[in-house]
């Protein structure tokens, strides 16, 4: 991480804790810490957050899940991904030395008794509990969790509860219900990883500290907007669960239709969390439900003549389930019915086992009004926003050709961040988010009512 950004993250996280006292300490509990999610996601990111400097002095790590495993196995899972450099091999023997595992049952209190027992030895602290764990168990986990580990006097503690939430209206109503009666509203952080992207942060700063675009930012002004998500590989094992939600429960209705809400909501009164989260709620008001003539579906097939996993269909994972009709590609036309984008369709397109990876955002303007130029080349104006990968932000505009010509020209202004920020290291999403979760920042989570909303949107369709 570069200095600079070290620096801001740095006062953030004294920001954030400035009200607690001066040598508190913190556990973190990883729960479901033999899984895919703290391998690949979670203890790396604790890694680069601690190598850093980033959590607080004095934080302690627990993993728990059920299984019969040591600390060491845990780290020899998860090295693989830690990319941990020569240089940093004493570091990362100090991380591992503030780390401990234990096993318990997810619905039984003995293993939540002991888990609190590890805590309560740390000393009075504050405690962050992350469930990466399948959402059949997150019922009992939080339950017994309340009711066993919960911190002492005047410390905090933070759930922290990764999508899918839920599975339509209904179960996410459920499950809302049954966090809203264990734990207050600013104790939940909901992720949805977008919103720790580079790019997806951006798009507030892009529309709100910049004179330039907010007279265009309308339905006056702008003829589409296209927000996609692509990904040149399948399920890659992960057809078990791919399979009982699909592309619209795993992408669109979730990050694809945050990116909707930054792009399209009226400018917040202030950065504050609720003031950002209560106008992408009224955004999604606006939206109504998608209707099945508005959207295209697709699964992928194997490409016989391609190369190694493009040979691969859908259906030729054995981990999905013969004959499945589940979608891996989905694109929905979403209006947003206000004042400011009345008219102007919202297009979302994800899919799986595409061509490439790629994410982005393309806000297409409205032809210019009484073209003048002969040639009748003038094409409309794009702002394109890459989320991933190579993060950028692009205008293609209209230029004249240099030269003696009169003639004009399609050309971009290119803000890529490979060339303009070359020694700027762009931290990964879930560092941002887990910063965040310690700071006890909820801007970049998902607050309960936009869930609501949010699968308002989505579950006729699903259901159809
Ligand atoms: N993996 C990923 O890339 C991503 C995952 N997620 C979400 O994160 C959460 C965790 O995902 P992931 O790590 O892949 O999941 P896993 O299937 O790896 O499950 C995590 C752990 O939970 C326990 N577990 C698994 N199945 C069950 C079950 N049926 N009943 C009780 N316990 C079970 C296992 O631990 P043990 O048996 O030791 O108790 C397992 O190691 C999920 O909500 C997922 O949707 C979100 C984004 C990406
Ligand atoms: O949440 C999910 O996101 C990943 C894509 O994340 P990215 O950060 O690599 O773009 C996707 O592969 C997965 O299916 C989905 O559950």
């Amino acid at each position: 991480m570069a200095d600079r950004e070290k620096l801001d993250a740095l006062s953030l996280l004294r920001e954030g804790l400035r009200y607690e006292g001066t040598g508190a300490s913190h556990v973190f509990v990883i729960l479901g810490a033999s899984g895919d999610l703290a391998k690949k996601k979670i203890y790396p990111t604790l890694w680069w957050l601690y190598r850093d400097g980033l959590v607080p002095e004095k934080t302690y790590f627990i993993g728990y899940a059920r299984s019969k495993m040591s600390m060491e196995d845990i780290r020899q899972k998860a090295l693989p991904f830690m990319k941990v450099k020569d240089s940093e091999k004493q570091k990362m023997e100090e991380f591992f030395k503030v780390n401990e595992y234990i096993a318990g049952s997810y619905d039984k209190p003995d293993g939540f008794a002991k888990l609190d027992k590890a805590i309560e030895e740390k000393g009075s602290c504050n405690r962050i509990f992350y469930l990466a764990l399948p959402p059949s168990v997150y019922e009992t986990v939080t339950l017994n969790l309340k009711a066993g580990c919960m911190s002492k006097g005047d410390k905090w503690a933070r759930i922290v509860v990764e999508k899918p939430f839920g599975k339509d209206l209904e179960s996410s109503n459920q499950l809302s219900n049954h966090l809203g009666a264990l734990f207050k509203e600013e104790e939940i952080y909901r992720i949805d990883h977008y919103l720790g992207k580079e790019m997806v942060q951006n798009l507030m700063v892009l529309r709100f500290a910049n004179k330039i675009f907010s007279p265009v930012w309308n339905r006056d002004g702008i003829a589409s907007v296209v927000i996609s998500f692509k990904e040149p590989f399948g399920t890659q094992g992960r057809g078990g669960y791919f399979d009982e939600f699909g592309i619209i429960r795993d992408v669109m209705q979730n990050h694809l239709l945050q990116i909707l809400t930054l792009v399209a909501m009226e400018k917040p009164p202030s950065t504050g969390a609720e003031d950002i989260r209560n106008e992408k709620v009224k955004v999604l008001k606006s939206i109504s439900q998608v209707e099945l003539d508005n959207v295209v579906l697709g699964q992928y097939v194997g490409n016989p003549e391609g190369q190694g996993d493009e040979k691969q269909g859908y259906l030729d994972d054995p981990t999905v389930p013969k004959g499945s009709a589940t979608p891996t590609f989905v694109t929905a036309v979403l209006m947003v019915k206000n004042e400011r984008w009345e008219g102007v369709p919202f297009i979302l397109r994800c899919g799986k086992a595409l061509n490439e990876r790629k994410a982005e955002v393309r806000i297409q303007f409205k032809d210019v009004a009484g073209d003048i130029f002969p040639s009748r080349e003038v094409k409309r104006n794009e702002l394109v926003i890459r989320v991933q990968p190579d993060e950028a932000v692009y205008l293609k505009m209209m230029t004249k050709s240099p030269g003696m010509t009169f003639g004009c020209e399609e050309t971009e202004l290119d803000l890529s961040y490979k060339s303009r920020y070359k020694d700027s290291k762009l931290p990964d999403a879930y560092e941002r988010l887990i910063l965040d979760v310690f700071t006890g920042s909820q801007i970049h989570f998902v607050r309960s009512d936009e869930l609501y909303e949010a699968w308002r949107i989505f579950t006729p369709l699903l259901h159809k």
